[in-house]
């Protein structure tokens, strides 16, 4: 599942966690790994990647970039990675960190 925030709306945040909050306890999505975008840093004062974790209550529930074997551990993967879709980056390296997770 891919999730994306627009790190620069900070009004809505609330929002945001609301919604990703219904999708993490769904019972049907329970295994599915989790790539939540913040996009828009090419905004000045747009979140940080600390930032937009903390408000969306992710701090302590992201499972790591790079390579990150769960398989046994019954861990959900989940991982935020800021990004510009307009200026094309950013999502490239949260793709590819998802990618590890499909089979
Ligand atoms: N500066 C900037 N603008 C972007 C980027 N990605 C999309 N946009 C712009 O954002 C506008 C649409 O984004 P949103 O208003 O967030 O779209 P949305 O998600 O459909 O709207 P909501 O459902 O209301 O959240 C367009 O004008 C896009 O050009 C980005 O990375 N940087």
């Amino acid at each position: 599942l891919v999730y994306l925030v627009d790190a620069y709306d900070q009004e809505r945040f609330a929002e945001s966690k609301k919604e990703l909050d219904a999708l993490l306890s769904d019972e049907s999505l329970a295994t599915v790994p989790f790539l939540i975008l913040g996009n828009k840093i090419d905004i000045p004062y747009a979140a940080s990647e600390d930032e937009l974790r903390f408000h969306l209550g992710l701090s302590n529930f992201t499972t790591g970039k790079g390579k990150v074997n769960l398989t046994d551990s019954n861990v959900r993967p989940l991982e935020v990675f800021m990004c510009s879709i307009v200026r094309k980056m950013g999502y490239g390296e949260g793709f590819k960190w998802l990618s590890q997770y499909i089979k």
